[in-house]
């Protein structure tokens, strides 16, 4: 079959979006896996199935380049909001969108007639040790916790924003070796449903700076869900304050994220690359 596909992207965090509203596909964690490929496929950090929902405007689905399924992600949720707004599937400024972590509310930034950023409710984050999950046996959440990873001992601080987090303060982001340390907290045991891991550096109180290794997909240049729970752990950690805008300045562009006492909120682009259609069997 062919399946028409649109490329976009959320501060280079970018996606294969699928219309599913008319066909379903069988296979997609395959799927994500071939066309991801960014010399045998279309290439992206993964595929994102726009599908209908009972509840709300469309329900997304994502899945990792390994073919993972997400239950959130941030900076594909504005890129289905502008996917919805430009194609005319709901034309309003204020959507929402189901996912695996409950439904979002998105409220549109529009310019003659096309959606450029949007703020998105991401929700509470959860610290409960349980919930991200992780088997450290900590009653308390985890803030500033010394976490043992090979020989070396790291401070860690774990979030929930529906998918997990690990976020850890470092004094030069730059110098990090991701390909080495990242999968490392990646597969470590003690994150059974493994972990999105960001590495933060301050930058002043309104403004830090991150580099992510994604679960399922590597380093990305950027990660929505991990700028929020970065700026949950900047607050938790006192670097930064609530009820503030923080900008998380990511290698693929900045998101504004302000950490309320109700929510997350998460502002930042979506923006359209090209359009195709990709031939698939599916099985
Ligand atoms: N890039 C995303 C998060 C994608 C999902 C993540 N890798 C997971 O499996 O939890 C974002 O922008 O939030």
């Amino acid at each position: 079959m062919n399946i028409p596909f649109t490329k976009m992207h959320g501060c280079g965090n970018d996606y294969i979006y699928i219309n599913c509203f008319d066909h379903t596909i069988e296979n997609p964690e395959d799927l994500s896996r071939t066309i991801s490929n960014r010399h045998f496929g279309i290439g992206g950090d993964g595929i994102v199935l726009i599908c209908h929902s009972d509840v709300a405007d469309a329900k997304m689905r994502m899945f990792n380049i390994d073919g993972s399924e997400g239950k959130m992600c941030g900076n594909a949720i504005r890129c289905v909001a502008k996917y919805l707004y430009d194609h005319n599937i709901a034309c309003k400024e204020t959507l929402e969108i189901d996912t695996l972590s409950g439904v979002k509310i998105i409220k549109l930034h529009t310019e003659n007639g096309k959606m450029l950023s949007a703020t998105v409710d991401i929700g509470e984050p959860m610290l409960d040790p349980a919930i991200i999950p992780t088997l450290i046996e900590e009653q308390n959440a985890l803030i500033n916790f010394p976490f043992q990873v090979d020989d070396e001992i790291f401070a860690i601080t774990t979030v929930s924003m529906g998918n997990p987090h690990c976020v850890l303060f470092c004094d030069d982001i730059d110098s990090i070796n991701l390909q080495h340390i990242g999968p490392k907290f990646e597969h470590h045991p003690m994150f059974p449903e493994s972990v999105n891991t960001e590495f933060i550096q301050i930058e002043s109180r309104n403004c830090i700076r991150m580099r992510v290794w994604e679960r399922g997909s590597g380093e990305t240049l950027a990660c929505g869900t991990g700028a929020c729970a970065a700026v949950v752990a900047a607050v938790l950690n006192g670097h930064c304050d609530k009820d503030t805008d923080v900008i998380v300045k990511l290698l693929g562009g900045e998101l504004i994220i302000r950490y309320t006492d109700e929510s997350v909120l998460m502002t930042g682009p979506a923006v359209q690359v090209f359009e195709g259609e990709i031939q698939w069997n599916n099985k």
